[in-house]
């Protein structure tokens, strides 16, 4: 660790009060030149992205979240307009929302918001939430998932205020998503107990012409906002999917664009040395090998960043982690990535970071403002600031010392425009790792194995549902009945004893249970 090498390695862009610190990545000397000619390439697939050709070939989809935050680089007028319609018409219904000329069916304001979405329609929310939604105008809760439990607390939690000061937010780009669909359904059936007409509290953000879409027009949402085609999931926070509930919040949705649109900027630039975007993505492949055999270990020391570590998650798992490279080879790429915050987890996991299996590299990230306003001394001359700085730079150190690379991104202070700059980094890191490695970051071929195995195990359940009876039966014998895997019966019977549908009398092995009404 020198100084000269902190100072080499430094990345910064001033005006933004950003830099990224590369020193302690201990990147081979010969690496960049090795790499050069798959540099050249990424900038190379980056323009062409930028300039909307198919870069997404799965899905013969361009790639557009960059023109989000300068409409002007969008490659015609069409998609021009598809991106400052909506922003102007979301801009506007927030404030017809905030004002009351958009307001609850029973009388007075919106008071509060439930956002229904999983994955890119939850988490970039989340994240902005969390991160910058400290003084919101209207408070946002979510359904992120099917757990009928969770969804319970949230309407007892939104009850408080009352359902019928709740605006809905439904999103899905696909307007299929299941989990999505089933949280639709179950804030819909808690609006009808409470006697509330759901339709005349909704709103949704979805594709034109999805299933969504169709149900939201029939059910007279109050508004329907687009998503478009060549935005992905993950990449959507900066699309209507993010920018609707942000507005809603009454948050500076112009700033959070701006800083994505600088970040942008920067890292357009093909000095890669200057090009904070490219250096990261250096980096992975340096700590990576290119292949993700080490994981990326997020540690934003700032408790309202902590949804940053899980919002990474996404954006990099989903996007690089993947079986085939772009030529068909088997390739099984991917980095991942776990995290919270710092520094909390130095009194949880830290401790195998630093002494245990030397699989990863982390990611500081580092806020230089503690806080707005006073802060007391906890010891003479010492501020709680001081010592969550401390514990960065100690633990960075202590990393080093046992040699754990890490790399350490600082901005000033959490405001929409440095979120913005940190959403707009990620991305464009994102893209340019994935043409080093050869790959499509855009699509997600793996989850709908998932998606398809569980449609099949809700067919099992049912024709389990239809062979029980008063006579106990084993899962084997149901298995047979209905020519289905016994394991897999076995899996619905339980589920159905859990929640009341049979009863359950234990043998000695699971073949040995038996189930009857
Ligand atoms: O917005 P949708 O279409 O409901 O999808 C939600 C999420 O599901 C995924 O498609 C994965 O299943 C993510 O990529 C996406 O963010």
């Amino acid at each position: 660790m020198s100084w000269q090498s902190y100072n080499q390695s430094l990345v910064r862009y001033p005006q933004h009060g950003f830099s990224l610190d590369l020193s302690l990545m201990d990147i081979a000397p010969g690496l960049v030149a090795s790499l050069q000619p798959k540099i050249d390439k990424a900038f190379t697939d980056m323009a062409a992205l930028e300039a909307g050709q198919i870069v997404n070939p799965d899905e013969g989809r361009m790639v557009g979240h960059y023109w989000l935050r300068n409409a002007a680089l969008a490659p015609n007028e069409e998609v021009r307009r598809s991106i400052t319609e909506p922003l102007e018409n979301l801009k506007r219904f927030a404030e017809k929302v905030h004002t009351g000329a958009v307001s609850s069916p029973t009388g007075g304001n919106f008071q509060q918001v439930l956002l229904i979405g999983i994955g890119g329609s939850a988490l970039g929310p989340q994240l902005v939430t969390e991160a910058i939604g400290q003084n919101a105008r209207l408070a946002l809760h979510f359904f992120d998932n099917t757990d009928p439990a969770g969804m319970d607390t949230v309407i007892a939690r939104l009850s408080h205020t009352g359902l019928d000061k709740t605006l809905v937010l439904v999103i899905s780009k696909s307007g299929g998503t299941a989990e999505t669909r089933n949280g639709m359904l179950e804030a819909k059936a808690a609006y009808e107990a409470a006697g509330l007409d759901f339709g005349r509290h909704a709103v949704a953000v979805t594709g034109t012409g999805s299933k969504l879409d169709q149900y939201a027009a029939q059910q007279n949402f109050i508004a329907r906002f687009p998503m478009e085609d060549w935005v992905g999931g993950r990449t959507s926070v900066l699309s209507t999917v993010g920018l609707v509930p942000a507005a809603l919040q009454g948050l500076d949705i112009d700033a959070l664009l701006a800083g994505a649109a600088a970040m942008d900027v920067e890292t357009r630039k093909t000095e890669a040395a200057k090009n904070a975007s490219m250096q990261l993505a250096i980096a992975w492949y340096s700590a990576t090998n290119g292949k993700g055999e080490k994981d990326m270990v997020v540690l934003p020391y700032k408790d309202s960043l902590v949804l940053f570590s899980k919002y990474l998650q996404q954006l990099v798992m989903e996007s690089l982690g993947k079986e085939l490279d772009l030529d068909g080879n088997p390739v099984n790429q991917g980095i991942a990535v776990y995290g919270n915050k710092g520094s909390t987890d130095q009194h949880a996991y830290v401790q195998q970071l630093r002494d245990g299996v030397n699989n990863f590299f982390a990611t500081f990230i580092e806020v230089r403002k503690g806080r707005s306003g006073n802060s007391i001394e906890v010891d003479p001359g010492t501020t709680t600031a001081d010592y969550l700085q401390g514990f960065l730079r100690g633990t960075r150190k202590a990393l080093h010392e046992s040699g754990r690379k890490s790399l350490t991104i600082s901005i000033p202070e959490v405001t929409p425009f440095q979120l913005g700059l940190l959403i707009a980094l990620f991305e464009r890191t994102v893209s340019f790792y994935a043409s080093l490695v050869n790959i499509n970051a855009y699509h997600q071929p793996g989850v709908e194995a998932g998606k398809k195995a569980a449609g099949a195990f809700i067919d099992t359940l049912n024709k389990v549902r239809g062979h029980i009876t008063s006579w106990a039966k084993t899962a084997g014998e149901i298995a047979t009945e209905i020519d289905a895997d016994p394991e897999d019966v076995y899996h619905c019977l339980t589920h159905l004893s859990a929640n009341g549908e049979v009863q359950i009398s234990i043998g000695a092995t699971p073949a040995d249970d038996s189930f009857q009404i």
